[in-house]
């Protein structure tokens, strides 16, 4: 099979938006304003799981990589999460939102609300990335090119039916906003750069179909978790 050009190779990539997270029917819920206090907490506590190994997940791409380029651009990722020093970063303002919905830090730090489909999806996660090779684990995280719109919306929509969330809670998200279309671009021209066999193509498709896979479980295990 001769390899796609980059307008149908991104085309293939983006065409997996219609299985992106944003139409699980528990962030439609989120977003009505239809989850109770419980909810939006499982929510929060769950989702820090995967905020958590975010950084983790990146490290493992870097220490697969051998193209210096890429993995300096990469270390960005890992400090942004983790933050430059204690009470920094974006894993603090996760935390600042738990709070926000009425979880103390001790409990989410501590794990008890996790639930057993969350950890087995996030855990699928960082195990591609550990796994594979360091482009697909790229490719993987291109859902960011997706989340960028659903993190506006989310933002409009949270301030608007939790009124005792308010906007400096949310900074996790506002912060992110701006980072993510950065990022979702250089991943993006990372993939396009580095797929460039048609069954690197494919296997780069089939990774992002297999992240939304692990978005949409994490959200199954929470909705049932909740119900
Ligand atoms: O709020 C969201 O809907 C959302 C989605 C995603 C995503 O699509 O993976 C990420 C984020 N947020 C996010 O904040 C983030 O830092 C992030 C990193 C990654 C990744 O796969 O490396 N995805 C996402």
């Amino acid at each position: 099979m001769p390899a796609l050009g980059e307008h149908e190779f991104t085309a293939s990539l983006r065409a997996l938006e219609s299985r992106y997270w944003s139409a699980h029917p528990f962030h439609e819920r989120l977003h009505r304003g239809a989850l109770s206090k419980r909810e939006l907490r499982l929510w929060a506590a769950n989702r820090w799981y995967y905020q958590r190994m975010l950084p983790q997940k990146d490290a493992a791409i870097i220490s697969n990589c051998p193209v210096p380029e890429v993995r300096r651009r990469w270390l960005e990722r890992i400090a942004y999460h983790d933050g430059r020093a204690d009470g920094e970063g974006g894993a603090e303002r996760w935390l600042r939102l738990c709070e926000a919905v009425g979880l103390d830090r001790a409990e989410v730090l501590d794990e008890r609300h996790l639930v057993p489909g969350v950890r087995f999806a996030v855990d699928a996660y960082v195990t591609f990335a550990r796994e594979q090779p360091w482009a697909l684990g790229v490719a993987s995280g291109l859902t960011e090119m997706f989340s960028g719109a659903l993190m506006r919306r989310r933002v409009v929509d949270m301030l608007a039916h939790y009124p005792w969330i308010d906007r400096a809670d949310l900074a996790y998200f506002t912060d992110r906003i701006d980072a993510v279309r950065g990022e979702g671009a250089e991943a993006l021209e990372i993939v396009l750069r580095h797929c460039t066999t048609r069954a690197e193509q494919d296997a780069a498709v089939a990774a992002l179909a297999f992240k939304c896979d692990v978005l949409w479980s994490v959200l199954d295990a929470v909705e049932r978790a909740a119900g």
